[in-house]
């Protein structure tokens, strides 16, 4: 700035030269003003452009509430029928959220749900998945808000009553309603897939499994949602949603994630591998180095079922497997019944087997180790039954049953697990105590899953170790994970992200700059403009200014 108290020090400058009364050459004004408005209008134009730019709708990220409705839980909205017109809502409600568009433009969204029931082999799980609507391909923003356990079996428990199938699933279905929003049932999509209860039940009996599937399909097409189908799922899905449902969860594939997901498999080594282990089949699934799948599927898949049994020459059956004092009757024709053991039926002068426990683990464990046949491999490397396996890698999520055991022994342990000879050892000794004694000890937990926990803590390990070749060194890299933050680990989430489009086919839309780049862009923009604006105004007002001070 010129010093206006003093004309002899006043700074030479080409605008002071109007203070000396000497007029500008109107060629140099003009060119002056022609720079300042090309740079105004540059200004303007930029600082228009960025912002349109930046708050461009995206899309497949947005849904909108579309209907009135009543809410009861204080993280859900209620809406307005404003929303379904644009994207500008009105709100109506203290629990409505707000989302600023850099303050172009303002948008409501509410929440979205979405349900799956797992219908297992040994009972059906009834999840409620929430997220915002507008977020929806943001890793770890879907969260599990109920779980509901279906009283009974699974459905596949009802081949000789399959009309009863869809009717079990009504109490929990109520319970969705009830948290749920009503006005948001009906673009809540349902989805019902079944695993190897009923894979197996097709085998059996294909026209009794295609009963149960529409009698539940019937039940949960007359709730008020969307209903998206109910089908029996393969192992290798079962396998392939339940990894993508523990790396969305932990976070894996976040932002640059899903990319990596998508174009760069190389860098899916930092996700982490999936072993889920339920009633009667068992995945592993984890991104291998070895890219060239010998094996077709790439992914392995095995049915395990029962225990493997032993020359009978009486109906009495020692079972290593079972506590000392245990003892359980069962039927020959049911045992005999199922695809996996029918092949070895063997006709026996009696119709039951009682079944004495050993509670001896050594025992329990070569038993086991029979049913993983190792001895041929068409592959480079198999897991066993000649199932192509790459070497492992990583770490690894180990859910359902592997989780429901662990956590039963107390193995458990993070972020440090358990050496393999400590887990070993608290199996071993735990097979070796007296059922009466376990009975008296864990009064409290289901007769049914505490008989079976020496047996399932032996197969955990054969398979583990003689199945999959974890060793001593490798072994911390089995983490035991039963949920991940709100949400149960298992197949179920990953199962829905892929059924509503939440996985992008391509990296998630966004806008093009970065918080930081856009605010910074805007400023410099505003700034020029300012300086532009400024420069103009001394321009033209400075003569009287300087020269009042001259004066
Ligand atoms: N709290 C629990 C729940 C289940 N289990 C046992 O864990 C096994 C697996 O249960 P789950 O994962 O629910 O199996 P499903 O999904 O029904 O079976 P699948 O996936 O093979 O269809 C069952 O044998 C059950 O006895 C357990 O020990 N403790
Ligand atoms: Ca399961």
């Amino acid at each position: 700035m010129d010093d206006p108290g003093d004309g002899k020090n006043a700074v030479v400058h080409p605008i002071s030269q109007q203070c000396d009364g000497t007029k500008p050459k109107m060629s140099s004004t003009r060119m002056i003003l022609l720079i300042l408005g090309f740079l105004s209008t540059l200004a303007v134009v930029a600082l228009i452009a960025v912002a349109v730019t930046q708050n461009q709708p995206l899309p497949k990220n947005i849904k909108f509430c579309t209907e009135k409705g009543s809410d009861t839980r204080s993280h859900s909205w209620q809406t307005d029928g404003l929303c379904e017109s644009g994207p500008l809502c009105v709100m109506a409600s203290t629990h409505w959220v707000w989302f600023g568009a850099s303050g172009v433009a303002w948008a409501l969204f509410c929440q979205q749900y979405g349900i799956v029931l797992d219908a297992g082999s040994s009972h059906t799980n009834l999840y409620v998945y929430e997220w915002p609507a507008e977020k929806e391909n943001d890793t770890g923003v879907v969260k599990q808000v109920e779980v509901c356990k279906v009283e009974g079996p699974g459905i596949s428990g009802y081949s000789h009553a399959t009309e009863k199938a869809g009717p079990s699933l009504a109490q929990c279905l109520q319970q969705a309603k009830e948290v749920i929003p009503s006005a948001q049932h009906k673009e809540t999509p349902v989805y019902l897939g079944a695993t190897a209860g009923m894979r197996l039940l097709r085998l059996q009996n294909e026209s009794a499994a295609d009963k149960v599937l529409s009698s539940v399909g019937n039940t949960l097409r007359s709730a008020p949602f969307n209903f998206q189908g109910a089908r029996i799922i393969t192992g290798q899905e079962e396998g392939a949603y339940g990894w993508i449902t523990i790396n969305y969860l932990l976070g894996n594939f976040k932002q640059s994630g899903w990319k990596k997901l998508l174009h760069s498999l190389k860098s899916l080594s930092e996700t982490s591998g999936a072993l889920d282990l339920g009633g009667a089949s068992t995945q592993i699934t984890f991104v291998s180095k070895d890219l060239s799948s010998e094996s077709p599927e790439n992914q392995l898949y095995f049915r395990l079922y029962g225990k493997d049994y032993q020359t009978m020459e009486n109906s009495d059956l020692p079972d290593p497997c079972f506590h000392k004092g245990y003892e359980r009757t069962i039927n020959i024709s049911d045992f005999f019944k199922n695809p996996c053991t029918s092949d070895k039926k063997k006709q026996l002068p009696f119709s039951q087997l009682y079944i004495k426990g050993e509670g001896d683990y050594q025992k329990c464990r070569e038993s086991i180790q029979k049913l993983f046949n190792k001895s041929i491999c068409p592959y480079s490397s198999c897991s066993f039954n000649e199932i192509y396996l790459p070497p492992l890698q990583g770490d690894f999520g180990a859910f359902s049953a592997f989780y429901f055991v662990m956590n039963f022994l107390n193995l458990t342990s993070e972020p440090n697990p358990f050496a393999l000879n400590k887990v070993t050892s608290t199996i071993e000794s735990f097979c070796a105590q007296p059922w009466q004694e376990v009975k008296r000890a864990y009064h409290h937990i289901k007769e049914k899953y505490l008989s079976e926990y020496c047996f399932s803590g032996a197969y955990i390990l054969s398979l583990l170790e003689n199945g999959y070749g974890f060793t001593e060194n490798n072994w911390q890299m089995i983490h035991f994970l039963g949920k991940i933050g709100s949400s149960d680990a298992g197949w179920t989430l990953g199962y829905m992200l892929n059924l509503t489009n939440m996985i992008p086919a391509e990296e998630p839309a966004g806008p093009p700059l970065s918080h930081g780049s856009y605010v910074g862009l805007m400023v410099l923009c505003s700034l020029v403009l300012v300086s532009v604006l400024l420069f103009a105004w001394l321009l033209f007002h400075k003569p009287k200014c300087l020269q009042k001070g001259i004066v």
